[in-house]
C-alpha cells in the first residue's frame, strides 16, 4: 500500500529487511555484493548483510522547490543526479553532488569557527557561553533545513552537540525562545481551544506518530515559570528521542500546553507568543489536561506520553491520573529517579562495594519536589530490594530539605509523598543544610533543588570530614549549569579529589593542584528516558510500570567499563549513548515480558532470549541517512 510507505515509513523497516538474506542463503544460493543471488562460485569476498547498512526508499508526493523547502525530504547539495532528474530539481541545484559526509565535514567546520554573535548581556545562565548559543542557532538552522543532515552530525558527536541541544543551552534557548522564534515545531494547545483538541490532533501531518513529549512550562529545569517558551525543552528531549534512541524524526511530537504563565515579565514582554494570562488551576486546569491526553491518544494509540517539567502541584497528581492507564511517564520524577539509582550504584561499583551496600549509605536529599521524591522513593526501593530493609527502615536512611529546612513530622502541611521520608524527631525541623550534613555525615548528597550553589565550600567540607571511611557521593543534580548546587571544580577542590562526582548538566574534568585531572560523570535522564520509550513504545506495554523503571536502573551501571570505573565514572560514556539505549530498552523489555505485558513481534522476540530482543530492537532504529526517493503523483496508490 503506497501511503503506508510515504513519510520515511522505510527508515523503521529493519527488521523486514532482516528476511532477505536468510531466505536466499537458505535456498543454498550466494549473494554477491550487489545483493543479486548467483549459482557460482565467486573469489571476492561477500561482506556480511547488516539491515542496518540498508537505505531504504520511501515516496514522495511532491517535486520541485517543494522538496527543498521541506527539511524531513531536503538533502541540500547532496541529490544525486538520477533523483534530480526524477524529482524536477535540474537546475534548481548547484551542479556538483555532494556526499553526506562531505556536508557533514563543512558543517562541522562552520560549526567550530570561533564567531560571538550573540551580546554579551545574553550569556548570564552560568555554563552558556555565545559560542555554545551560536552552535545552538547553527543546529537549529541546519535542522530548520535538512533534519538528515542534522540527526547525522547529532548522533556523530554526540557528546560534543548533547549540551548544546540540551542541557544547559536548552535552558538559554528557552529564557529566550520568544525571540529566537523562527519556525513552527512541533504543537500548541491552549486554553483558549477546549473542545477543539482532537480536531486540532489532526491538523498534524503525520499519521504515524510514536513519541510524544508535553509540557506546561511550569518548572522549565531550575528556571521556573517560562510558559509557551518551555517548549524548548519538549524539542531537545525528542532531538535526544531520535539520535539516542533511533526514533524516527517524523514520528515524534513536541508540544507545549498553554494555561497561561505566573511569570509577570514574561506576560508583560511583548514578543511573548502565548497567552497573556495567569495561570490556570484547579478542575479547569486537570480538565484541559484531560482533553489533551483523550486527543492525542485517540489520534494516536500507540504513542508514549511523556510528561516533562510540570510545577509538582501538578506533575504527580497527573501522573497518578494516567500512569494506570496509559503509556506514560514523568521523566522528572521517574526517569530522573532511574538514573540517580543508577549513577549511585555505579558509585558503589566504583568503590567496589555491591548494590547491597545501598542500604547502608547515609543521604541527604536537598530539594523535596518531584525530582527529589523521585529519587529519594526510588533509592528506597532499591535498597528495599537489593538488602531486604523494610520501608521504614529505607526512610531512616534519608534526611531531606527543602526550602524551610530540614523536613520533619513537626511540618505542617508536609505533602503525602515526603511524609514518609519526614524525620521523626521534631526539633529538627527546618534545620539547615549544613548543621544537617555535620550533624549526620552523609555519605551521599543529593542536589535537586534548583537553586544554584547550595553546596558551600563549608557543605562540602563538612561533607568530605563526615565521611572518612568511603568516598563522599556528590551529586548536584539540579539543571541547568547556574542552577547546579556546586560545580565539579568546587566538589574536588574541597575534597582533594576523593568525591564521586555526578552533575545534572556537563562539567570539565578537574585538574586537581598536585596536576592528576579527575573525571566526573553526568547525572542526567538522557541516559534513562530514550531506552525506556524505546522498550515500551516498541513493546507496546500498554502502562510503565516500576519494575520496568527498575530495570532500566539496574541495567545501567553495568554498562559502565571497568577502565572507566577505575577513572571514577559512575555512568557510561555518551558516545555510546545508542548501545546504552538499546540496552535499556532491552531491559525495560524484559521486566515488561516477565509481566505479561509484551505484545507483537516484542513478544515473540522475549520468548526467544535476550539476544534476539536486542537485536530486533537496534535493527528497528532510525540511523540518519540519505534514502533513495521516489516519486509517485497524487491519486496513485491513495
Ligand atoms: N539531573 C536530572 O536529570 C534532573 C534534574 N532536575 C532538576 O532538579 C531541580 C528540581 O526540579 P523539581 O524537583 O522538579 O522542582 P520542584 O520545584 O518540584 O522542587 C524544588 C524543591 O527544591 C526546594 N528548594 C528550593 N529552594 C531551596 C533552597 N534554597 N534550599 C533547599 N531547598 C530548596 C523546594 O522547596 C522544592 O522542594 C531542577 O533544577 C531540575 O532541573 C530535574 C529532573 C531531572
Ligand atoms: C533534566 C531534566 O529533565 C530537568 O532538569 O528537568
Ligand atoms: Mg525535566
Amino acid at each position: 500500500m503506497l501511503p503506508a510507505l510515504a513519510s520515511r515509513l522505510g527508515r523503521w523497516n529493519g527488521a523486514m529487511h532482516a528476511a532477505l538474506p536468510a531466505a536466499t542463503q537458505g535456498l543454498g544460493f550466494h549473494v554477491n555484493s550487489s545483493g543479486n543471488p548467483t549459482n557460482y562460485e565467486e573469489e571476492e569476498e561477500v561482506p556480511p548483510y547488516s539491515p542496518a547498512l540498508q537505505h531504504p526508499a520511501y515516496v514522495v508526493r511532491k517535486t520541485g522547490v517543494d522538496i527543498l523547502h521541506d527539511p524531513w525530504c531536503n538533502k541540500g547539495s547532496a541529490f544525486p543526479k538520477s533523483e534530480r532528474d526524477r524529482l524536477g530539481l535540474r537546475g534548481l541545484l548547484p551542479p556538483r553532488s555532494l556526499t553526506m559526509e562531505l556536508q557533514a565535514a563543512r558543517f562541522m567546520e562552520d560549526y567550530y569557527q570561533p564567531r560571538e554573535l550573540i551580546p554579551p548581556e545574553d550569556v548570564k545562565l552560568g555554563g552558556v557561553t555565545s559560542a555554545m548559543a551560536r552552535r545552538w542557532k547553527l543546529l537549529q538552522e541546519l535542522q530548520d533545513r535538512n533534519e538528515t543532515l542534522f540527526y547525522r552530525v547529532l548522533v556523530d558527536n554526540f557528546t560534543e552537540m548533547a549540551p548544546i541541544i540540551y542541557t544547559p543551552t536548552v535552558g538559554w534557548v528557552c529564557v529566550n525562545y520568544h525571540k529566537l522564534y523562527r519556525r513552527p515545531r512541533g504543537m500548541y494547545f491552549s486554553a483558549a481551544d477546549r473542545g477543539d483538541m482532537l480536531a486540532m490532533a489532526y491538523n498534524w501531518p503525520q499519521q504515524d506518530v510514536q513519541a510524544i513529549v508535553v509540557t506546561d512550562g511550569s518548572r522549565i529545569l531550575g528556571l521556573g515559570d517560562l510558559g509557551v517558551n518551555g517548549l524548548g525543552i519538549p524539542i531537545g528531549k525528542l532531538d535526544l528521542y531520535c539520535a539516542a534512541a533511533g526514533f524516527s524524526p517524523s514520528k515524534v511530537l513536541p508540544v507545549v500546553i498553554d494555561v497561561g504563565t505566573n511569570n509577570e515579565a514574561l506576560r508583560n514582554d511583548p514578543h511573548y507568543v502565548g497567552l497573556r494570562i495567569p495561570r490556570i488551576t484547579g478542575p479547569e486546569y486537570f480538565a484541559i489536561i484531560d482533553e489533551f491526553v483523550s486527543a492525542v491518544m485517540a489520534r494516536w494509540p500507540s504513542a508514549v506520553l511523556q510528561f516533562e517539567d510540570f510545577s509538582i502541584n501538578h506533575a504527580v497528581p497527573l501522573l497518578e491520573r494516567y500512569r494506570k492507564h496509559h503509556l506514560v511517564f514523568n521523566d522528572d520524577i521517574q526517569g530522573t529517579a532511574a538514573t540517580a539509582l543508577a549513577g549511585l550504584y555505579g558509585a558503589l561499583r566504583v568503590m567496589g562495594l555491591p548494590p547491597a551496600a545501598l542500604g547502608q549509605q547515609r543521604i541527604v536529599c536537598v530539594g523535596a519536589g518531584s525530582a527529589g521524591m523521585g529519587v529519594v522513593k526510588m533509592i528506597a526501593s532499591g535498597m528495599e530490594k537489593q538488602q531486604g530493609l523494610s520501608p521504614k527502615q529505607a526512610a531512616d536512611r534519608f534526611h531531606v530539605i527543602d526550602a524551610h529546612g530540614l523536613i520533619t513530622s513537626a511540618r505542617t502541611g508536609i505533602a503525602d509523598f515526603a511524609r514518609p521520608f519526614a524525620r521523626t524527631d521534631p526539633t529538627h525541623e527546618g534545620e539547615d543544610l549544613l548543621s544537617v550534613v555535620k550533624r549526620v555525615k552523609p555519605t551521599i548528597l543529593l542536589g535537586l533543588a534548583g537553586a544554584g550553589r547550595l553546596f558551600t565550600e563549608e557543605v562540602l567540607e563538612a561533607m568530605n570530614k563526615g565521611c572518612p571511611s568511603q568516598r563522599p557521593i556528590i551529586f548536584p543534580m539540579s539543571n541547568p549549569t547556574s542552577r547546579m548546587e556546586c560545580t565539579a571544580e568546587d566538589a574536588m577542590r574541597v575534597t582533594q579529589g576523593r568525591a564521586i562526582f555526578a552533575s545534572g548538566s556537563p562539567q570539565p574534568p578537574v585538574t586537581l593542584a598536585s596536576g592528576r585531572q579527575v573525571a566526573v560523570s553526568q547525572c542526567n535522564n538522557m541516559y534513562i528516558f530514550p531506552g525506556i520509550a524505546l522498550g515500551a513504545y516498541l513493546g507496546q506495554t500498554r502502562i510503565i510500570t516500576d519494575r520496568m523503571l527498575m530495570a532500566a536502573a539496574e541495567e545501567l551501571p553495568r554498562l559502565i567499563p571497568q577502565e572507566e570505573l577505575e577513572r571514577g565514572l559512575v555512568y557510561p560514556k555518551l558516545s555510546k549513548i545508542r548501545d546504552i539505549s538499546v540496552s535499556i530498552a532491552t531491559a525495560v523489555a524484559n521486566a515488561a515480558g516477565d509481566e505479561g505485558r509484551l505484545r507483537g513481534r516484542m513478544r515473540e522476540k522475549y520468548a526467544q532470549g535476550d539476544e534476539a530482543l536486542r537485536a530486533y530492537i537496534a535493527s528497528s532504529m532510525f540511523y540518519p541517512n540519505y534514502s533513495a526517493l521516489v516519486h509517485v503523483p497524487h491519486g496513485i496508490g491513495e
